[in-house]
């Protein structure tokens, strides 16, 4: 039961919610039921297929909002139906509400939010599912950690080689089908792509070679699409077959053409009969602009479909369609009431925070395998980082080649990969190296765009080594400074960027001696991604629970944390290198808990 003050802070509070899908929907929800009257929510979609199954809300083309005031009539629920990145949610807006409850599903919007909150000066209540892991973080400024103060997991990549040439699992299958394959036929024509497109006839001709995706004059469909098989299939294997070092400690693949699995005659037959039946679903006007969607049935069946071809060559374990989805949408599947048990815990932190209840903000994670009685896994928040480059003023060092290296690289693979900026001014003392805005004049526009392609010594005020950039974001209303240092050569294997980042540091990505081809992000907050589905997965998810377990079998206070790293609150995957000790509870008892007190669990331990 909630206490009076309690039930009056709820009542005077204005919430805002950022995002409305599997979190949001329950959210949404549950804060109508706790008495909050005034709660705000932006959401960039309209209700996804692939959703419905857990948005319960919006069952039946009911928007949760109509849903929720059937139930609460008299509370205000603002919708905004708009990317919470939109100029006209600057911080202003932010400062309207008193917390800000994040449900998003991406890096890039959460970071976004967390600086606008970091100006506002709100407190953030963040929020993350996989399956059946969860968590919930509370962010004020100045007192608990930010959402980046500690680095993200990257999001899983592999090896270009690996996707190319030496699939060993079908993740790899997939990620060539959707990444390289899908990519080349239906996306842009002349984009970068590791596939190999020459035909052995032109291999040894210039560059300039023929392409044999390109469809020849006068060339049928069928046959454009038999010719396509039979390279990717089958001269492609062959062309790796070739390479013998490769194949002295792994199974050969087998080329597979299309005459093996499609008699010449039958081709004709089926090829007349069935002509058309894809051209029906895909309008031509797309072929060019695709990019792989999982919500996009004919773009999922064909990356499964071609992934499978690709497999069995391999030796790899054919996978559903269902399956086959699940890993190219890098989805682990949602699940219900992992969802219910985070907007719970997010209602809950978001009372402490009205009610500035300082000492017991939680961190909470849920856990996947309650076998050690803990379900919920409450942990204090941390202390700011110090050298966080978001919420403190530490400056960013970067190892470039300034001669080499053109702004556009630092604009592209720094300002925006790495930092997140959406519209930054790059500044050198007084002088601005580059901006971005709707109001600037044509002639500052040229003198910009000209200056991206300048390598950075040669830009009007040269950047050298010891040059300090400023870097800010005018949206965010977030700076940070990056020291400049030369450096003359990159190892391009490891360290493609041409560029090295300092100060703030990404975790490591699985990468073995080659440049990375990524699956797309998770879903989760920054939970471990986990390969649905995939043999590795229990692995991964083992390991996830023991670390969470050994992390919580201490609660650490705020002034602890200096004296050791702190572990990363957004997943628990990077924590293993500060394990406190475990704590050993008797597993035979089937008893669960689910703690907000540890204390209790200790006792309960020596009892
Ligand atoms: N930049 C953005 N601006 C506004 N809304 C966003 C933005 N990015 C993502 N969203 C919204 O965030 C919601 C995320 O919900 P989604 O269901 O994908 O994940 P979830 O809440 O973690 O739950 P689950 O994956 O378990 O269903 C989506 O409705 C999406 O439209
Ligand atoms: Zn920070």
């Amino acid at each position: 039961m909630a206490s009076q003050e309690q039930l009056s802070a709820i009542k005077r509070a204005k919430v805002l919610m950022v995002g409305a899908g599997g979190i949001g929907c329950e959210l949404l929800k549950t804060l109508a039921l706790s008495g909050f009257q005034d709660i705000h929510i932006i959401d960039m979609d309209t209700i996804e297929v692939s959703n419905l199954n857990r948005q319960f809300l919006f069952r039946q083309s009911h928007v949760a909002r109509d849903a929720v005031l059937r139930f609460r009539p008299n509370i205000s629920i603002t919708p905004y139906h708009a990317n919470v990145k939109e100029s006209c949610f600057n911080v202003d807006f932010f400062k309207e509400f008193d917390v800000v409850l994040n449900g998003l599903d991406n890096l890039d919007a959460r970071r976004h939010v967390n600086r606008l909150c970091l100006a506002a000066d709100i407190p953030l209540v963040e929020s993350g599912t996989t399956g059946f892991l969860g968590q919930v973080t509370v962010h004020l400024k100045g007192k608990t950690e930010c959402y980046e103060c500690q680095p993200k997991p990257a999001p899983k990549t592999y090896p270009v080689c690996t996707i190319t040439s030496t699939p060993s699992k079908f993740v790899h299958c997939i990620v060539w089908a959707k990444d390289l394959l899908f990519a080349k036929l239906f996306g842009d024509k002349n984009q970068e792509n590791d596939l190999n497109v020459r035909s052995s006839d032109t291999a040894n001709l210039s560059e300039h070679s023929e392409d044999v995706f390109e469809c020849r004059k006068d060339e049928d469909i069928e046959r454009y699409g038999r010719r396509i098989y039979d390279h990717v299939f089958g001269h492609n294997i062959e062309v790796a077959l070739s390479n013998e070092e490769t194949w002295k400690n792994r199974n050969k693949p087998r080329p597979i053409y299309s005459k093996d699995v499609l008699p010449e005659e039958q081709t004709k037959e089926n090829g007349n009969e069935e002509k058309g039946c894809a051209a029906d679903d895909v309008s031509a006007m797309d072929i060019g602009n695709l990019t792989f969607d999982k919500d996009d049935q004919l773009a999922v069946e064909f990356v499964t479909a071609a992934a499978n071809i690709r497999a069995s060559s391999f030796g790899i374990p054919l996978h559903s369609l269902f399956e086959a989805k699940g890993i190219a949408g890098n989805i682990v599947h949602a699940v219900a009431t992992t969802n219910a048990i985070i907007a719970g815990l997010i209602v809950i932190e978001a009372i402490k925070v009205l009610q500035k209840d300082n000492n017991n903000y939680r961190m909470t994670y849920c856990l996947e395998h309650p076998s050690r009685k803990l379900l919920l896994m409450p942990v204090e928040p941390y202390e700011p980082n110090r050298s966080c480059y978001v919420c403190s003023e530490t400056p960013l060092s970067l190892e470039v080649n300034t001669q080499r290296s053109k702004l556009r690289d630092f604009v592209e693979k720094i300002i925006k990969a790495k930092l997140g900026m959406n519209f930054p001014l790059i500044m050198q003392g007084a002088s601005i190296l580059y901006e971005v805005g709707e109001d600037l004049e044509e002639d500052m526009v040229a003198i910009y765009a000209a200056n991206l392609e300048k390598a950075l010594s040669e830009l009007p005020s040269p950047v050298t080594s010891g040059s300090v950039l400023t870097v800010e974001d005018l949206q965010q209303e977030f700076s940070c400074s990056i020291n400049i240092k030369h450096r003359e050569e990159f190892d391009e294997e490891k360290e493609p960027d041409g560029m090295l980042l300092t100060g703030w540091v990404e975790a490591p990505v699985d990468n073995d001696n080659n440049k990375p081809i990524r699956n797309d992000e998770s879903t989760s907050n920054a939970l471990p991604s986990v390969e649905t589905l995939e043999g590795e997965k229990d692995d991964e998810i083992q390991e996830t629970s023991e670390v969470v377990e050994a992390f919580a079998g201490k609660k650490r206070k705020l002034s602890e944390v200096s004296e050791v790293t702190a572990p990363d609150p957004s997943g628990p995957s990077s924590i293993n290198q500060n394990k406190p000790e475990k704590l050993d509870i008797d597993d035979k008892d089937d008893e669960l808990i689910i703690s907000d007190d540890w204390e209790s669990l200790t006792k309960k331990k020596k009892l």
